[in-house]
């Protein structure tokens, strides 16, 4: 067996250009060095080859001459034949000769294997009715296919698979080929082909100058597939999803149609929740998707994530963005019919647990559910009291286990907004920074860890890109900004300061009796004074003139704060300091809140903090809501107070707690018998004893 690249003769082929997989080599078709673990197309062919090329022309594309016949029956017609050898002038003869160019020829024809390197995805060539055309994109030489075409072959004739010369041409990676045909600007819809391109081997570049040359990124192809539907139709939750979500991208920019249909009545949203691509369902609700557009059956998004089973993340994403979840189809399905049908407990809990199932009594009893019920007494017994008393969405489906990165807020809400959060590398203070730049605000985080607030960074970036639909806000790194300011006494603020989020905190455990001085000025410094300092500046650089809008991150200490005393002073002081400059800077236009978490929000960098989970298991059990906050729960009250919707809220403390503030005090007391009560009795008795003859009347 021997290997051939189809590289580009006026490059050369290069040893990094090739590497060798088992049976495979992977080719870099445009000559250029491949990174380890580049996607890159990979040709597999069997038999011996030679390359040739036309030194005439410098845009000659150097191929194969003789590309193997896995099957041949039957004679091709001269002009196949002319292409095959490359023999320009018997073409140019031909044509004198007023010969049919384009005449389909049914032999059988595998001409080669095409495996790409995008997981498992290869396609095989094989022609049965093609004409010189089809034969020249994948075998003959640029200058072959020019003379065909001057001599009148159609650049739109379709194989009898219903493939132009464009598609076959991309499928064996000729790009060059491919530019050629696209230059000549006769191609089918070659936006949609481009796309096909981009989707296939990442090539950019063409749907961006196709785009911006003008062209229609909403021509369906003959079967009626939109370039959008197309792509998201073809995209693949693999590796090469954060590429894949670009075309989508461009796609959007370049004005496409959102809703356009297929002829089935599909809209790209359908496609996208089928699949499970749930970057791409947020990408088009952003981009104004109608969420409960019908196809011709009537379905809608929610029915195709149902039907796609296994694909709660696109029915939570679509739920949460309103989607109706109970409307039926045009055989009066509803998305829970599906769901019994399937027997599926995940997604009966996710449509019971968001209300999406209108109280029905013949879930207990639809024979999957019967089933499971009678194999899962757990089960059964959730379903019952589930069907007693529904639950929320959010107690069922643990939010922070998702890498989704959403907001209940309409996008763009906080667009070209400028914030800071400190600490907002980790746990609340990420999530607030990540809520604040998917709502389209600047944020600067700060913190003492460059290495943590660097990776912070990068990570959200990348999380970001994946879930947004337009340019990335900005997102700035700020060291030490706590610190800074207590030893500067300044926080330097750029341009402009919309919101300012004191988040940035903490405290360790202890028995107030063992609390050092030192201990006790470091949590008052940073929980207090460090607040203070951040306020100050905002307000002296910014917000006195401007506004703005400030939030104060304490914690839930209202009934005192044991073994944590110097954290509930301080957290105590910052209550009290933002009713205090709520009431002195009102009239800058200056709104102060603070949010008041319950001690039960799990991040690793709490628990971390705690050298264990365990307290944060202990404090569960004193919750009323009896499970954790997460994380998303208190960025979600932040930016309700950041909103237009708290204009009218200042100086308020909201609880953010499940209820924890009116239940058990952290610390169980031990019973002992030191407190004595006090009565008249013992008054008397301890002045006899003392022998104090003072006045008998106290008043
Ligand atoms: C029933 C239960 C219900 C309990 C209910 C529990 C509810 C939990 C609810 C709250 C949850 C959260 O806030 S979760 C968030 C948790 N995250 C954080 O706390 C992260 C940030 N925290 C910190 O960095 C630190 O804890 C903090 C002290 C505040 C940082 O201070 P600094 O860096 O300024 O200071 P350091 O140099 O580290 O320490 C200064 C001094 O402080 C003292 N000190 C520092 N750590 C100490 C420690 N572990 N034990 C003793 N003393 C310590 C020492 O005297 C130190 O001096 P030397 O002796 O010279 O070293
Ligand atoms: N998790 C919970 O249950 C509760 C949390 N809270 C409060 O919520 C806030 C966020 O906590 P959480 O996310 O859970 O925990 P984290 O430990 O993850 O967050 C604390 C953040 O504050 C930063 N920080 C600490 N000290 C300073 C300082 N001196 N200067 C600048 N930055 C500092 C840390 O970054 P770095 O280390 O890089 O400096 C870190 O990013 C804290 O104020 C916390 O006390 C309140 C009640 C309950």
């Amino acid at each position: 067996m021997m290997y051939m690249c189809l590289g580009d003769q006026n490059f050369g082929v290069g040893e990094n250009d090739r590497r060798y997989l088992g049976d495979v080599i992977m080719i870099n078709p445009e000559g250029e060095d491949l990174a380890e673990g580049e996607a890159v197309p990979v040709c597999h062919m069997t038999g011996g080859h030679d390359v040739s090329c036309d030194d005439e022309d410098e845009d000659t594309y150097a191929v194969p001459s003789d590309i193997p016949f896995v099957e041949n029956k039957g004679d091709e017609n001269e002009v196949i034949s002319a292409v095959r050898e490359n023999d320009c002038l018997l073409l140019q003869q031909l044509a004198q000769k007023n010969v049919d160019f384009n005449s389909l020829c049914h032999c059988q024809w595998v001409p080669c294997t095409i495996r790409v390197q995008r997981g498992d995805f290869s396609r095989q060539l094989q022609m049965t009715g093609y004409a010189a055309i089809h034969v020249a994109v994948i075998h003959a030489s640029i200058k072959t296919i020019k003379c065909l075409l001057t001599g009148g072959a159609d650049i739109n004739l379709r194989d009898s698979n219903r493939r132009s010369p464009l598609q076959l041409a991309a499928a064996v990676d000729r790009l060059k080929v491919v530019r050629l045909l696209i230059d000549k600007g006769d191609c089918d819809n070659t936006f949609l082909m481009a796309v096909f391109l981009l989707l296939t081997f990442h090539y950019e570049d063409l749907v961006r100058t196709l785009v911006e040359s003008g062209a229609d990124v909403n021509l369906p192809d003959i079967k009626g597939t939109t370039p959008l539907s197309f792509a998201v139709g073809h995209m693949y939750p693999s590796s090469n999803f954060g590429t894949d979500l670009t075309i989508i991208r461009i796609l959007l920019d370049a004005g496409c149609d959102v809703d356009k249909s297929n002829p089935a009545g599909a809209s790209a949203l359908m496609l996208a929740a089928g699949l499970k691509l749930v970057p791409v369902i947020h990408m088009l609700l952003s981009a104004g998707a109608n969420i409960n557009k019908m196809d011709n059956a009537g379905h809608n998004a929610f029915h195709t994530a149902v039907a796609g089973q296994r694909n709660l993340s696109a029915m939570q994403t679509l739920m949460w963005n309103g989607a109706a979840t109970h409307t039926s189809n045009k055989k009066g399905e509803t998305p829970l019919d599906k769901a019994l049908q399937f027997g599926s407990i995940s997604i009966l809990r996710l449509l019971l647990s968001a209300d999406a199932a209108p109280h029905r009594h013949d879930i207990m009893t639809a024979p999957r559910i019967v089933q499971l019920r009678n194999y899962l007494p757990e089960f059964d017994a959730w379903l019952r009291q589930e069907m007693h008393e529904p639950r929320s969405l959010r107690r069922i489906c643990h939010v922070s286990d998702m890498a989704v990165i959403s907001s209940v807020f309409r996008s763009g809400l906080f667009k070209d907004r400028v914030a800071i959060v400190t600490g907002g590398g980790t746990g609340i203070g990420q999530a607030i920074a990540l809520e604040l730049l998917y709502l389209g605000c600047n944020v600067t985080i700060a913190s003492r860890k460059v290495d943590r607030l660097e990776k912070a960074a990068k990570d959200m970036n990348s999380r970001l890109a994946k879930h947004l639909n337009a340019p990335l806000p900005k997102l700035n790194t700020f060291l030490n900004a706590t610190f800074v300011q207590k030893k500067r006494n300044t926080v330097e603020v750029h341009g402009r300061l919309d919101f300012l989020v004191n988040n940035a905190g903490g405290q360790f455990l202890s028995p107030a009796a063992n609390i050092t001085l030192k201990g006790w000025s470091a949590v008052i410094d940073t929980n207090l004074t460090g607040t203070f300092l951040c306020c100050r500046e905002a307000y002296t650089q910014y917000m006195k003139e401007n506004g703005g809008t400030i939030i104060n991150i304490i914690a839930d200490m209202f009934k005192g704060f044991p073994l944590m005393s110097h954290t509930g002073a301080a957290r105590a002081g910052v209550d009290n300091l933002t009713k205090s400059l709520a009431i002195e800077w009102a009239d800058s236009g200056v709104r102060v809140n603070a949010v008041a978490p319950g001690s039960s929000i799990y991040s690793d960098t709490a628990a971390a903090n705690y050298g264990s989970d365990d307290i944060f298991s202990f404090i569960k059990s004193r919750v009323p809501a009896k499970r954790y906050g997460t994380v998303e729960e208190i960025s979600a009250a932040v930016c309700f107070l950041l909103s237009p919707a708290a204009a009218f809220i200042s100086g308020e403390t909201v609880f953010v707690d499940g209820g924890g503030k009116l239940y058990q005090n952290m610390l169980d007391i031990p019973d002992h018998q030191r407190s004595k009560a006090y009565t008249w009795e013992n008054d008397v008795k301890e002045q006899e004893s003392s022998g104090n003859c003072g006045p008998q009347s106290k008043l």
